[in-house]
């Protein structure tokens, strides 16, 4: 992975940083990379995320996915961290994979839910259920709903489930009961920070991806990982992003230039919205998708408030397609070109575009879209995260704010006694009715 943050300096953008100012941050970088680098040799929480392309061990992965291998379909149960890697990295390789297709049951929309079901092959149908604690009340809630469609329709889910959770909690419970094949969430590794781990590659897996690529891509970009931004692209992205928000860029638009990165966009919501949102810090993470989006956002984008950032990320080799020539004059330069010259000057327009009217903008580039980059991507981004949560000072692994309606759930459900459900009854209400 490559960064490119020229159109985020002072010179360019406004706001932007400065050369000087730069160098005077790298100072803190190097400070947070020594801290950063402290915590992955103690194994310190949060930081454990940083180590793990060395420590997962695809054999076990893929010995655990084994029975389940022949399968035409894999429902993932799971929701947040325990969702959005496994399918970043399953959408962006899904062209490169076996043909299983992949639904991710990350919502408790009834409808919804019971549509995909409705439209499994359940008999040829693998279920990945993921959750860190093993309580997260939507996922265990469409578990059972899973189950119980399976044993409708006669199939032993038993024989088709793998479950990844945490050593023990009421999953591990039910993993013990059935003697069903799992793996276990790493200790000290947050859900948010668990792509590279079983958490975001049982479904790899079964999608016949090359586990040890996605690794090594992001072990490679582990490598990389110095006491300066200049060297290091993971963290001039964090450092930047953290620095543009200082100034005034409270947003952060992540635009892939590529449909299948358009998940890796919600992955990255969650990163850095989870890890930076505290204490009245943090940057919003918004979603957008090159060149769609360019017909929707980005007026606002060139011509709102300047107070956001706009992150591109852009593989520099992918299939291409010729646009077949046409009969009309107007047209005929489309002719002579392919849709990815159309999407590569697309992209290059609308980062002109936005430089030219001093809005700072930050580019990463990818050789392309495969395992191998994938796992960079993932890791590099994570790394930047933290970094950025080491210079904003905050508790970077930790999501009091997501637990706090947790329980407040709950306690409505009748699950147990949390005084945060009495703030549902003690709402203001003002309304104004049809
Ligand atoms: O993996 P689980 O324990 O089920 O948690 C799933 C998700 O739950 C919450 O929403 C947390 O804020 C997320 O960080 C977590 O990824």
């Amino acid at each position: 992975m490559n960064v490119d943050i020229g159109n985020a300096l002072g010179s360019v953008a406004s706001p932007g940083i400065s050369r000087a100012a730069l160098e005077h941050l790298d100072e803190q970088v190097a400070d947070a990379h020594e801290r950063i680098e402290r915590g992955m040799a103690n194994g310190e929480h949060g930081y454990e995320a940083l180590n793990l392309p060395e420590r997962t061990d695809p054999d076990k992965i893929r010995a655990a996915v084994e029975p389940v291998a022949d399968c035409d379909a894999l429902v993932t149960v799971g929701i947040g961290g325990s969702a959005l890697g496994a399918a970043t990295i399953v959408d962006a390789l899904e062209e490169r994979g076996d043909g299983t297709e992949t639904v991710f049951l990350d919502n408790v929309d009834p409808e919804w839910v019971t549509a995909h079901l409705e439209a499994l092959p359940l008999e040829a149908t693998a279920i990945n259920v993921v959750s860190r604690s093993g309580t997260t009340a939507e996922t265990l809630a469409n578990f059972l709903v899973v189950r119980e469609a399976f044993e409708s329709a006669g199939v032993d889910w038993t024989e088709r489930t793998i479950v990844t959770t945490g050593e023990s909690g009421p999953l591990r419970d039910l993993v013990d009961r059935h003697d069903l094949p799992s793996l276990t969430v790493p200790d000290g590794v947050p859900g948010r920070y668990a792509a590279l781990s079983a958490v975001g590659l049982v479904a790899a897996a079964v999608c016949g991806h090359d586990l040890e690529a996605i690794l090594e891509g992001a072990a490679a970009e582990r490598e990389t990982l110095s006491g300066s931004l200049f060297d290091c692209p993971a963290y001039a992205y964090g450092a930047t992003a953290y620095a543009l928000d200082q100034r005034g860029a409270g947003t952060n638009a992540m635009v892939p230039y590529a449909e299948s990165l358009e998940t890796y966009a919600e992955w990255f919501a969650q990163l850095w919205a989870e890890s930076l949102g505290k204490d009245d810090l943090g940057q919003t993470p918004v979603r957008a998708l090159g060149v769609t989006d360019q017909h929707s956002q980005l007026q606002l984008y060139r011509a709102g408030p300047r107070d956001k950032l706009v992150t591109f990320v852009r593989p520099l080799e992918a299939p291409d397609r010729e646009i077949p020539a046409t009969e009309v004059d107007d047209l005929s330069y489309l002719g002579d070109a392919t849709l990815g010259e159309l999407l590569d000057a697309e992209f290059e327009a609308t980062e002109a575009s936005l430089a030219a009217a001093s809005r700072p903008n930050v580019r990463i580039e990818l050789e392309c879209v495969d395992a191998d980059e994938i796992g960079s991507l993932l890791y590099g981004m994570e790394a930047a995260c933290v970094l950025a949560g080491e210079l904003y000072g905050v508790d970077t692994f930790e999501q009091p704010a997501v637990e706090w309606a947790k329980k407040a759930t709950r306690g409505l459900l009748g699950g147990g006694e949390f005084e945060e459900a009495n703030a549902v009854t003690e709402k203001t209400t003002l309304r104004v009715d049809h």
